[in-house]
């Protein structure tokens, strides 16, 4: 239950804290489970073959695929590569990278028993990689289909958070840290300005302030960082600077990409770190630092691995030996080796734990076993405006620190349930700590250094109070400076809009989503255009609201060699990444003037910040312009860029 401010503390403000941890606990709790089964029925639950065809619509199965590929490696599993059976581009699916699923016979049952259970390794338009632990033994040479599991772990582990969140608040190592971030007790901070030498020598002056804060910080910490402005920069200075303090370090993120992204930024500074967390989920690059690849490079593991030798000798033994007596004595001695073999093993796992400054994971991966004893001074969350609060309290609950980085005005974590969301599981410890302690415990990154300046200051005005500023080195920056690209009339605008009013392209309705083909074409057409300038395909993405208009621009890319390298996603899929030139497809247009999710300010503000020297909205202004912040926005691209009727495109 929100609301009611506590007396006595004047930060405590209206709506942004829980009276007490057990009324967070109390409220969380049935959230999580309406969460799972929400997830449950929209994937899986498939117990009939109706069911099969409903999740197959939905695209939490892919249908008639063939094995094309198999190779070892990646720490023991094996990578099986899957295409379709038919035509060249995979249907219509909700597989992403990591997710876990299960391979089956295409004509299977939906209740039979799967031939393998992997995670997903990689995806193209026209395969997908599983990784597999055993190869399956048979069955690989006819059709397959794959099933998308609901990762019932995760939900177990918040639960399982939550349960130890009501047990600890008066112990653990999270006992003191734990008032402060339900506004019962103040946070503190050492008066003095804390001076440090930066690693980093380019740190500007906002990242440097940032620092200081933070490191000053007692208890808690808000790194707040807008699009392109340095939030994993800062971070891994605040790392470095924590490290060099004695400071043992648990640092996470929502996403594996988020970790592995800091882990790589850590290696050119030789810190001792450790990466936990399946292989297949973590980028090759950062394999070496993985939990698993040292713990087989330590001492305990080698004798772990003599100890498994010496029980293969004694297993053939024990097939062979006819007297009871001596294959009780084998038994009994294959017991000990066992006990052993595990003792060594987790001594392995606790030996490079405990010799790690830092130990990078992601949420969930916190709440693994090989963390259980080990406490740390200092819990980093990145991504932390994409993560539900309870995935915190797993990390949280593990230090007497912590600080939290993320940007609240960009998308917040997705939730399936509809009445979770409405009961606050959506909203995130970020936000919420923002709303209690504000400024007291926040500092703002004020450069970027990604976007040009137009591009910038729509969203700098319309979220963050015109505070951003861009750096020189992007201020200015055109398509047309990139080596080998052209000045066109294409290359030329840094915002231009295309406007499909009445041009006859309206949104069709398809399942669940929406598309539009006329945008689509449009859009396409506008990429055409500029690899023809010589911007690479690879600098370009397309990016929509909608995952059915995905799949729409995805199947015209196919069509066009020249934009096969063109990255297509939806504005959610997309949070975190950038490119030199973005077309954004809005795919409303109808006489009602229906705008849909398309309003969320967050979204937008994601969408239009991808770009770093040209963004192009391609729209309905007619529909769009309904919405006031909308208008706002296609007002802005009219009169700061340059402004274009699809009809231009229509001979494309
Ligand atoms: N002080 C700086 N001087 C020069 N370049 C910088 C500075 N800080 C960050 N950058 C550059 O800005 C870009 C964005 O930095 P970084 O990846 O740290 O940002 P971020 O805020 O985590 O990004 P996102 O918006 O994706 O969350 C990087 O290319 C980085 O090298």
């Amino acid at each position: 239950m929100e609301g009611g401010a506590r007396g006595g503390t004047s930060a405590l403000k209206g709506s942004s804290h829980f009276t007490s941890v057990h009324q967070f606990v109390n409220l969380m709790t049935p959230l999580i489970d309406l969460e799972k089964e929400a997830e449950i029925s929209a994937s899986i639950g498939l117990s009939a073959s109706k069911n099969l065809e409903i999740a197959q619509k939905r695209g939490f199965v892919i249908p008639n695929l063939k094995c094309t590929d198999a190779e070892t490696g990646l720490m023991g599993k094996t990578l099986l590569e899957f295409q379709p059976n038919k035509g060249d581009v995979l249907p219509a699916h909700k597989f992403g990278p990591h997710d876990v699923v299960v391979l089956k016979q295409n004509k299977a049952d939906s209740g039979c028993t799967p031939l393998g259970q992997g995670v997903v390794y990689r995806l193209k338009d026209s395969s997908i990689t599983v990784a597999f632990d055993d190869i399956p033994e048979d069955g690989l040479n006819s059709p397959l289909r794959l099933e998308k599991v609901a990762n019932e772990v995760t939900y177990r582990r918040m639960k399982d958070a939550l349960n130890q969140l009501s047990l600890t608040v008066q112990k653990g190592p999270a006992a003191d840290l734990i008032p402060v971030l339900f506004g019962e007790k103040q946070p503190i901070r050492s008066k003095s300005v804390m001076q440090f030498a930066p690693f980093n020598k380019n740190l500007d002056n906002s990242q440097k302030d940032a620092i200081s804060k933070a490191l000053s910080s007692r208890n808690v910490f808000l790194l707040h960082g807008p699009p392109g402005t340095g939030k994993t920069t800062t971070i891994v200075e605040i790392i470095l600077q924590e490290v060099k303090r004695g400071t043992k370090i648990l640092a996470c993120a929502a996403s594996n990409i988020a970790v592995d992204n800091i882990v790589e930024r850590l290696f050119p500074y030789r810190v001792k770190l450790v990466r936990l967390g399946h292989p297949a989920r973590l980028l090759p690059q950062v394999l070496e630092s993985a939990l698993d690849a040292q713990v087989l490079r330590g001492d305990n593991s080698s004798l772990a691995g003599d100890i498994r030798k010496e029980m293969k000798v004694l297993n053939g033994k024990l097939l062979k030996v006819k007297d009871r007596n001596t294959k009780r004595e084998i038994r009994k001695e294959l017991r000990t080796l066992a006990r052993e073999e595990r003792k060594r093993q987790q001594l392995a796992v606790s030996d490079v734990v405990k010799n790690a400054d830092v130990v990078l994971t992601t949420l969930t991966g916190a709440f693994s076993r090989k963390l259980e004893n080990t406490t740390f001074d200092l819990v980093i969350i990145d991504e932390a405006a994409q993560a539900l609060e309870v995935a915190c309290w797993i990390a949280l609950l593990k230090g007497s620190r912590c600080m939290l980085a993320g940007d609240h005005m960009q998308l917040a974590p997705t939730v399936q349930s509809v009445q979770a969301e409405r009961k606050g599981l959506g909203k995130t410890l970020f936000e919420r700590l923002v709303g209690l302690y504000g400024e007291e415990i926040m500092s703002m990154l004020t450069v970027q250094y990604r976007m040009h300046d137009l591009i910038m200051r729509w969203s700098s005005k319309e979220l963050y109070n015109d505070k951003i500023i861009a750096h020189p080195s992007v201020s200015g920056h055109k398509l047309y400076d990139l080596e080998d690209v052209k000045r066109s009339s294409s290359t030329e605008p840094t915002l231009l809009l295309i406007d499909t009013t009445g041009c006859d392209m309206e949104e069709k309705k398809d399942e669940d989503s929406t598309m539009n083909e006329g945008e689509a074409a449009v859009s396409t057409a506008h990429a055409k255009q500029l690899v023809e300038s010589g911007v690479s395909a690879t600098d370009i993405g397309i990016i929509t609201p909608y995952a059915a208009q995905v799949l729409c621009l995805k199947i015209l890319r196919s069509n066009e060699d020249k934009l096969k390298d063109v990255e297509i996603s939806t504005v959610d899929g997309f949070q975190g990444r950038e490119k030199e030139a973005i077309i954004i497809s809005m795919v409303r247009s109808n006489s009602k003037r229906e705008v849909g999710f398309l309003s969320d300010h967050r979204r937008m503000n994601v969408a239009v910040t991808r770009a770093r020297r040209q963004c192009c909205l391609v729209c309905d202004v007619e529909t769009v312009s309904q919405d006031s912040f909308l208008k706002r926005l296609v007002d802005y691209f009219t009169e700061r860029g340059e402004y274009l009727s699809a009809s231009e495109y229509a001979h494309e």
